[in-house]
């Protein structure tokens, strides 16, 4: 027993002839939030995806200290919830509606229980309930992803890029009330283009490149590790 909440261990993941990922290990602990970073093409999507079950996975994944199960329903019955880069809303549907959709393994009162936290949690959603998600602007979209998800009440949570097109004052609020979902005891494996954001609020981080772990360790010092600030944080340091 590691009491890791997720160990990945030796995952190749291959699309036809070619293999993307190349043996990636990784853990969580419970209650962490865990960043994957790294350039365009890394292989960062398919990891998520290869956690959440969405392609097929070679090696070793345990989650609370058990094999995982096969398929996506089990996986999402245990607790696993993906929020997809593409966000994958219903845009003719109102935020109500969406939201409630991400609830449909819980019973009603679990369901009205959440959607009231939520809405606490997340207030302007609250404030457009009623409004179709076609009409909300990106980071209210990214906010609903994130809220529909939540409705599950997943233990482990896959976020795929939530910063992506978004404006750096928006970036910087969904970050934000990620980082503050910790307190709710949900883990995080969060996927980010966008290095330094995503070190500022995560416990452990990885660098991804062409498919390997090149660097691992606390956030706190891979956000000021030279050669990577160089790489992936930009000159604005
Ligand atoms: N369905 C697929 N079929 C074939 N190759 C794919 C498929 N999906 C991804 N790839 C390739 O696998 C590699 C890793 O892609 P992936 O999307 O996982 O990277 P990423 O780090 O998430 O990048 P991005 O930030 O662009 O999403 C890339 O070379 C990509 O072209």
């Amino acid at each position: 027993m590691s009491g890791n909440l997720l160990e990945l261990s030796d995952i190749h993941v291959s699309y036809g002839r070619a293999e993307v990922l190349h043996g990636i290990s990784l853990a969580m602990r419970p209650g962490s939030i865990v960043t994957v970073i790294g350039a365009n093409g890394a292989g960062k999507t398919t990891l998520l995806n290869a956690v959440m079950g969405i392609v097929p996975a070679k090696g070793t994944i345990l989650y609370n200290s058990a094999p995982v199960p096969h398929s996506v329903e089990a996986r999402v019955a245990e607790g696993l919830c993906l929020v997809p880069e593409k966000r994958e809303l219903f845009s003719t549907m109102s935020v109500e509606d969406n939201i409630e959709l991400g609830g449909f393994l819980r019973n009603a009162s679990e369901r009205a229980e959440t959607r009231e936290e939520l809405y606490a949690r997340f207030p302007r959603l609250a404030e457009r309930r009623k409004q179709l998600a076609g009409t909300l602007s990106g980071g209210e979209r990214q906010m609903l992803a994130l809220a529909r998800a939540l409705m599950s009440r997943p233990r482990l949570l896959l976020l795929d890029e939530p910063s992506l097109g978004l404006a750096p004052k928006i970036v910087a609020d969904i970050l934000n009330i990620v980082s503050e979902l910790r307190t709710t005891g949900v883990s995080i494996l969060l996927v980010e283009q966008n290095a330094r954001a995503a070190l500022e609020i995560a416990d452990e981080g990885y660098l991804v490149e062409l498919g390997e772990v090149k660097r691992s360790g606390p956030a706190a010092e891979l956000a000021v590790d030279p050669a990577l600030m160089e790489s992936y944080l930009g000159s604005h340091a």
